[in-house]
């Protein structure tokens, strides 16, 4: 019997149908499962399974065509279009494949970011921010531009971006897609160390099937479908 107070998420029957120039596709179908805290779920499926809708669905970005989504027990149908922004900016940290940083701000500027969305004062802005990149390994550079950084760099400062908000839900997009093998792997154990240290929750999707065997839960998608959902006992890491 699932606990439903600790689920972060719990998605019911969640179907997700995308639509362009008149033609539907089923990118989601039947979808159920929850995400509970500190978790670090590693999602997997080939190329247009779903994995990125299933993370939107997740991150409050794209909302189900058909389905009831929960988040901390609370239907978002029930709430308001700006009760669901406010969750996401407080609660949901993102990290996407491409790092989507502001090029024109540098690596601090970028990470207090989404606390300016929140209104939090200058001077706790800053502190939490320079917290963040120590946190990543990046406290020097917090000057530097993203054109200045590598791309495992760039990632951190993403990274720093995310955790910054001290959200409860890390969703990370093929965080390692655009990065060497070495870095990847780094990137990876920061992550790790982040759901270890932090407990908060990750749910991650990556081609990488080994980085995907390293996660504690391994949720894989076919077709819109969920084809497995498995505990790894041996792992550390878990809830
Ligand atoms: N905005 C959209 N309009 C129409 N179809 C879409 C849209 N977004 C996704 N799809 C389709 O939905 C299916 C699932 O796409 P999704 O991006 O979720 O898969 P994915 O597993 O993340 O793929 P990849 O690994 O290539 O990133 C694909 O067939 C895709 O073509």
């Amino acid at each position: 019997m699932e606990k439903l107070s600790e689920a972060v998420l719990r998605f019911q029957n969640i179907h997700k149908i995308h639509s362009s120039d008149g033609v539907d596709f089923v990118a989601l179908e039947k979808i159920n499962f929850s995400i509970h805290k500190g978790e670090f779920i590693g999602l997997s499926g080939k190329s247009g399974s779903g994995k990125t809708s299933l993370l939107n669905v997740a991150g409050l970005i794209d909302p189900p065509t058909k389905g009831d989504l929960f988040i901390k027990n609370i239907n978002i149908k029930d709430l308001s279009d700006k009760q669901l922004s406010l969750i996401r900016a407080q609660e949901i940290g993102f990290i996407f494949q491409s790092f989507n940083l502001l090029p024109l701000l540098s690596a601090l500027e970028n990470v207090e970011y989404p606390l300016m969305l929140l209104n939090i004062p200058e001077a706790e802005r800053l502190e939490r921010a320079h917290q963040a990149l120590k946190r990543v390994g990046l406290d020097g550079f917090s000057h530097r531009r993203p054109g200045q950084l590598s791309g495992g760099q760039r990632q951190r400062v993403a990274i720093a971006r995310a955790i910054v908000k001290d959200p409860t839900l890390i969703l990370a997009d093929e965080p390692t897609a655009n990065l060497d093998t070495k870095t990847s792997e780094e990137i990876f154990d920061l992550l790790q160390g982040l759901q270890r240290d932090l407990r908060v929750t990750v749910m991650l999707c990556s081609h990488d099937q080994d980085l995907i065997s390293k996660t504690h839960r391994q949720i894989k998608i076919s077709d819109g479908h969920i084809l497995s959902d498995s505990l790894q006992s041996s792992l550390n890491g878990g809830v």
